[in-house]
């Protein structure tokens, strides 16, 4: 494919020129520049100033072209000279693919623990007593109001059997791999994985323990999450093995717990902060969903689902209440449509709500498990 746009002729342009201009350009999904990606290919420039810059994609299909193509067009016709880019996509060879595969692997040690005490990443893994109170919505639109705050966030969507992330997203393609690694599906800005790229919709997941740690593992080690300073993962409901097993690969992270105002829910959620408390995991902080409903015209509060229910978990398991995002049609219409109300609604008062909790994250303390206590005797 090639895609053409052009203005009249200027000074004589060069190559080296062009490349330099280029060497802003990043790859959207890798948030590499091309040229470190091994994505740069040729740039000619005939005699009218007319550039033509071939691009290597890492799979043809890539949905990205249309944006890279906007990106090369604007770096290369900015330079003086230019009166046209013409941008053309190839695909890169197996050789170039295993090159780049390496390459995001990096120097990390295969035994490395992923998000482990070097890195810089924030991990939250956001969980719930029991399911449909509304903790991947909360994730979704969370990890975009992170992004809208010009943070790099991914989300793993580590609910196997329930996933949804896709769904909220409006995402349906499957993650491109390269020789052992897999590159997350981009979509509002949030870097994303989940096991519903991988299965058809209609197609029941029957994973079980083993299988399920080695997904989830796989999710950790085997995707490029690149420099994330923010990583979101949505647990399945309760305190299964999925919970298990991710706190396990990942002790760094910190719970963010949800619940709704009803006492029964945070009851049950309760189980997550003692769940925290044995594996002496830093929870974050509470936020209650599904708070009371406010009638956007008389303003009357109907709290549907009681009250207080966020407040008294916060207490329960001593730690703090982040905030609480009332029942929300727009927040509802919005992650059945495929686009985060963050995106699609963001003046509703629910979206405000979750913007200011997104702001507000406290930083993860680090887990004490597997560090030696700062103990000495005298
Ligand atoms: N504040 C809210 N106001 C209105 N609807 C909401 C709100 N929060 C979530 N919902 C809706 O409630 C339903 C359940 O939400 P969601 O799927 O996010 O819950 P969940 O806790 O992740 O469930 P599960 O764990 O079973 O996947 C969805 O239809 C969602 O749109």
């Amino acid at each position: 494919m090639s895609l053409l746009s052009r203005r009249t002729s200027g000074p004589a342009v060069s190559a080296a020129a062009v490349r330099a201009a280029l060497a802003r350009v990043e790859d959207p999904e890798l948030h590499l520049p091309l040229e470190q990606a091994g994505m740069l290919g040729e740039v000619r420039i005939d005699r009218s100033g007319l550039v033509r810059v071939t691009v290597r994609l890492t799979t043809s299909s890539c949905p990205m072209q249309a944006s890279l193509s906007a990106d090369v067009t604007a770096a290369a016709g900015a330079v003086a000279g230019v009166t046209g880019v013409e941008v053309v996509f190839t695909a890169m060879s197996e050789a170039e693919r295993r090159r780049l595969a390496a390459r995001l692997r990096g120097t990390r040690p295969e035994d490395a623990p992923p998000f482990g005490p070097d890195s810089a990443t924030r991990v939250y893994a956001v969980a719930s007593g029991k399911g449909g109170v509304g903790k991947s919505t909360l994730t979704a639109n969370l990890a975009v109001a992170l992004a809208q705050q010009g943070k790099r966030v991914g989300v793993l969507d580590a609910d196997v059997w329930g996933y949804s992330v896709p769904h909220l997203f409006g995402v349906r393609r499957a993650p491109v791999a390269l020789h052992g690694t897999m590159l997350p599906v981009e979509a509002f800005g949030v870097a994303l994985m989940s096991v519903g790229f991988f299965v058809r919709d209609d197609e029941p997941v029957v994973w079980r323990g083993p299988m399920l740690h080695k997904a989830i593992e796989q999710f950790l080690r085997d995707v490029y999450w690149g420099e994330l300073d923010v990583l979101l993962i949505d647990l399945p409901p309760g305190t299964g093995d999925v919970t298990l097993s991710l706190l396990e690969l990942v002790p760094d992270a910190a719970l963010l717990v949800v619940t709704t105002p009803q006492p029964a829910a945070q009851t049950v959620a309760q189980r997550v902060g003692r769940m925290a408390r044995d594996l002496r995991m830093p929870v974050a902080g509470v936020v209650e969903n599904m708070s009371a409903l406010v009638c956007s015209s008389c303003h009357a509060s109907t709290p549907l689902f009681g009250t207080g229910g966020g407040e008294c978990l916060a207490r329960a398991i001593a730690a703090p209440l982040l905030g609480q995002v009332p029942l929300d049609l727009d927040l509802r219409a919005a992650g059945d449509s495929g686009i985060p109300a963050m995106v699609a609604t963001p003046h509703a008062h629910s979206v405000s709500q979750i913007r200011q909790i997104a702001a507000a994250l406290p930083a993860p303390r680090r887990s004490l498990v597997g560090r030696p206590l700062p103990l000495s005797v005298p």
